[in-house]
């Protein structure tokens, strides 16, 4: 089997906000390997979002470590965070968090300028046009979003996401604002880039788009319990 993607063990995290600092995290363990699918459950608060941003760099652990392709980078500065993010992960979200007054094309394209070094523009369009086609939205590249819906927003969102060919896709609710069945679809097409390699953690309320995961798991009281083991487990 491949070295995993993500290997976390006994990661804590506590958050100081106003009040009291709060234990979130108490000792989450959670291996991800090329290719696989996990669903994260959990209720509202339980510190799903908290675990996909210590995931994602865009945090780090309080305790605990966090390899990523087998390098321990619990502690790494932000620099190098900023670095991996751009080089490793893709990022969608319940809110798509277009560009208004830019087109399809144009947004997932924002995503190439901002992280890869330069690329001729002929070789830009054609990834852009490329991620748009795995999307399955590549004839509507020349429309802004007020003309799409919000799946095929959200799914100009998953193209942005995946135009940099990450090796891991986190996607937080991504469904939280469509409706079940165009939910369905975007799941199918974030589930789709497994079969190209890509590690995929869905952060979900929803039951049948966890199922359709290759793992499940609960976040409960700080740490993931299994609730369906996959094909890795
Ligand atoms: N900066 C912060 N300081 C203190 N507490 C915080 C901070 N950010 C979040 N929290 C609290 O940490 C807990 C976990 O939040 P988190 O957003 O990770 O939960 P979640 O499981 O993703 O919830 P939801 O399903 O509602 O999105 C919540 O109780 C939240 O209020």
């Amino acid at each position: 089997m491949n070295a995993p993607l993500v290997q976390l063990s006994g990661v804590t995290k506590t958050l100081k906000g106003q009040g009291e600092p709060r234990s979130i995290l108490s000792g989450v363990d959670l291996t991800v390997h090329p290719g696989e699918s996990v669903a994260i459950l959990g209720r509202s608060g339980s510190g799903k979002s908290t675990l996909l941003s210590l995931i994602g760099l865009f945090d780090r652990p309080d305790t605990g470590q966090y390899l990523l392709h087998g390098n321990d980078i619990a502690r790494i500065r932000e620099r190098r965070a900023a670095k991996l993010r751009s080089a490793e992960f893709g990022f969608v979200f319940q809110r798509f968090f277009l560009l208004k007054h830019l087109t399809a094309m144009q947004n997932v394209s924002m995503a190439l300028v901002n992280g890869q070094g330069w690329l001729p523009r002929r070789k830009r369009r054609a990834k852009v046009m490329a991620a748009l086609d795995l999307v399955g939205i590549a004839h509507l590249a020349k429309h802004r979003p007020s003309r799409l819906s919000g799946g095929e927003q959200q799914r100009v969102a998953i193209a942005r996401a995946l135009v940099r060919e990450p090796r891991i896709l986190l996607a937080d609710e991504p469904t939280g604002a469509l409706d079940t069945e165009t939910g369905a679809l975007v799941i199918d097409v974030l589930h789709a880039a497994t079969h190209r390699g890509c590690g995929l953690i869905l952060v979900t309320h929803d039951h049948a788009h966890a199922n359709r995961m290759g793992r499940v798991v609960r976040l409960t009281d700080g740490a993931l319990v299994p609730e369906r083991q996959g094909v890795f487990s």
